[in-house]
């Protein structure tokens, strides 16, 4: 039990309405807000100062609950605008200090209510440096937070169902968040990237260049951004198969990010994936996307030890050596040294030297770890929407 000291609790200290109990036995007890219930999964920890609604909306989350580094969460509300998919995906949140009263002109609502009418539970109170200390240093646990208004608890069932949780390797949870129609971004759902005044805005009729778009758990700003760069996109369920797709006559495939083992999809991806490369239409990935991709052409991915969570990391450029400040949000990764000859490495994480970017020789195909289209995040890689985009204009002569 690393590090097991600061969490030695376990008696309910009084007016305790919210628990996260780990696999491992520690208790750490704290305040509830959002939903009352129990939920199990993966403890991750975001460094993210802000975005706290895009990323508990963001699918890749799924399975996991949430411990956010920065203290104060839920200050600006909630708003039914910064959100990347319609309802939140993270289970839940382990946060400092206790949301407080929203301030902020785009607020409709605080971050408990907006938590609860979706299901999903906060804890607060909690020694968030402590856990993520302990998550640093024995890796991202499995265990369960609870919520009880009126502060009862079984610490035994809670455990139970800790220890009952697999664990997100070898987990397909892409299949889950998917959408499960075929669908046109802009004609149904909003269009490009948000503009205060403007809001999310339409996409004018214009001829563009068509991207048929796999949806495995997408980041709504994924489609934005690809908008915003040029780019029609069509969205398809992540088991879609290379018929389906191009009976869309796509200029373009893109790969999404999404939740889970990148491996434990490869049956109904990796097949798919490699008949579009076949086409030799331009192909981008991103986060899952990129696993896919590596997948795809041989390589291996990896879980990875605590996984990389955050708005602020930073990532090498290996063609000229710049530094993009990179948003991140994965758990696993592609093992460089199993990528074959015709695919190359482009960007390297310096935070600890891992595999953040390939593209593949002898196919316009590339895919990156991170997440360019940012949310939170800054801005810095948009140019690979721009370079995607612009390799479809070029294609079409
Ligand atoms: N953001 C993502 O697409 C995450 C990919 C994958 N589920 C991982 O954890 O590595």
């Amino acid at each position: 039990m690393a590090d097991a000291k600061p969490f030695a609790m376990p008696d309910k200290p009084e007016g305790a309405t919210g628990v996260l109990v780990l696999a491992s036995g520690e208790v750490l007890w704290g305040r509830g807000f959002g939903a009352e219930g129990e939920a199990v999964g993966e403890v991750c920890f975001h460094t993210a100062m802000t975005g706290y609604q895009e990323i508990m909306t963001d699918p890749s989350f799924a399975g996991q609950i949430i411990t956010f580094t920065f203290p104060h969460i839920g200050n600006v509300g909630a708003n039914p605008d910064d959100i990347e998919a319609d309802a939140p995906h993270a289970l839940g949140m382990i946060v400092r200090e206790d949301p407080t009263a929203p301030s902020n002109f785009r607020a409709m609502e605080n971050l408990s209510g907006w938590m609860a009418r979706h299901t999903r539970i906060g804890l607060a109170g909690i020694d968030t440096r402590a856990l993520t200390r302990r998550i640093r240093g024995g890796g991202a646990p499995t265990g369960v937070i609870a919520h009880s208004a009126a502060g009862v608890f079984d610490l035994d069932a809670l455990l139970a169902m800790a220890r009952g949780w697999p664990g997100l390797e070898g987990m397909d949870l892409a299949k889950g968040v998917s959408t499960q129609l075929h669908y046109g971004w802009g004609e149904t759902r909003e269009g490009g990237v948000w503009r205060l005044g403007f809001g999310y805005g339409g996409i004018e009729n214009a001829d563009r260049p068509h991207v048929v778009a796999i949806d495995y758990g997408s980041k709504h700003n994924i489609f934005r951004n690809l908008v915003q760069a040029g780019a029609k996109v069509s969205v398809v369920p992540a088991t879609a198969s290379y018929d389906e797709i191009m009976a869309l006559e796509p200029d373009g495939i893109f790969l999404s990010n999404g939740p889970g083992d990148p491996a434990a999809t490869r049956d109904y991806t990796v097949p798919v994936i490699r008949q579009l490369l076949e086409t030799s239409k331009p192909l981008f990935g991103i986060c899952l996307g990129h696993q896919l991709l590596g997948l795809a052409v041989g390589a291996k991915t990896t879980k990875m030890f605590q996984g990389h969570r955050g708005a602020n990391h930073p990532v090498k450029r290996l063609s000229d050596g710049a530094v993009e400040i990179t948003s991140m949000n994965h758990g696993f990764a592609v093992e460089r040294e199993t990528l074959p000859a015709n695919a190359r490495e482009t960007h390297v994480s310096l935070f600890d030297g891992s595999n953040a970017g390939l593209e593949l020789t002898d196919r316009p195909a590339f895919s990156v770890q991170y997440h360019p289209e940012a949310s939170p995040g800054p801005q810095d890689s948009f140019y690979l929407f721009e370079r995607f985009v612009g390799a479809l204009r070029s294609d079409r002569g």
